[in-house]
């Protein structure tokens, strides 16, 4: 029998979690913006759980979790980090893996070895790339292009948080021929916030209409208009 706690917990404790160390945040009045052009009442902010050990501790057990449920025990030979956010929490999958750890910038150093990729990648090797989150997934492309010119196989890429509502994102993943794994996402964190009443019914409801329509959402207010 297995060991690991289910999916449903994973995601209801981690969107707990999250609420706690107030990695969530929520603004109606001014959106945020992202970096791929969408306009959003909600921002995941997972650079704080490096802040939170005890959070931590339990997110990467999750982490650890949900891949050998999802990818498997001998799936995987080297976890890359994306600059910058996913540094942090590949570093601890790998660990936690006893596996090599690359970690990939956003674009080669511009001198020196020019690298993009830092750490030792060999040809061939299976690397999981752990990011903190995905909105509609498309800088993951980046990423994975980068792994892969170096030589790796990328299948898969795990990430604490998935936005959940973005019907691009499985588009974009797909495109790149990727799985996306994540503890939980924006349904899960409104479940929460709801039976905990983290937050007042006015707020919950603007959040949910940005969930049930992004693109709309965004496009009303100030951000991308569509994919
Ligand atoms: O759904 P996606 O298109 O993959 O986008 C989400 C990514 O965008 C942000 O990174 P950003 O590059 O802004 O910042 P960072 O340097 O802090 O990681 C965020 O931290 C995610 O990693
Ligand atoms: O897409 C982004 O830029 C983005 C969204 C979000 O919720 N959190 C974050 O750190 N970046």
């Amino acid at each position: 029998m297995s060991t690991l706690p289910d999916q449903a917990t994973i995601a209801a404790t981690a969107a707990k979690i999250l609420l706690e160390i107030k990695a969530l945040h929520f603004n109606a009045e001014t959106p945020f913006i992202f970096t791929s052009g969408w306009a959003s009442p909600v921002y995941t902010d997972c650079r704080r759980i490096v802040s939170f050990p005890r959070a931590r501790k339990a997110l990467m057990d999750f982490a650890v979790a949900t891949i050998e449920r999802e990818i498997g025990y001998e799936a995987i030979d080297a976890v890359a980090g994306g600059e910058t956010a996913g540094i942090p929490f590949a570093a601890w999958i790998a660990d936690r893996l006893e596996l090599p750890m690359q970690y990939v910038r956003k674009k080669p150093k511009g001198f020196g070895r020019n690298a993009q990729i830092e750490g030792l990648l060999t040809e061939g090797q299976r690397v999981l790339l752990v990011e903190d989150l995905a909105t509609d997934g498309k800088s993951k492309e980046n990423f994975v292009t980068a792994l892969r010119n170096g030589g790796a196989q990328v299948t898969d890429t795990f990430v604490i948080f998935h936005y959940g509502i973005f019907p691009q994102s499985k588009v974009n993943m797909d495109a790149i021929g990727v799985r996306l794994h994540a503890l939980c996402t924006w349904w899960d964190v409104l479940k929460v916030a709801r039976d905990n009443r983290y937050f007042d019914e006015n707020t919950l409801s603007e959040v949910e209409k940005f969930l049930n329509d992004p693109v709309g959402w965004s496009s009303a207010h100030g951000g991308k208009s569509s994919m």
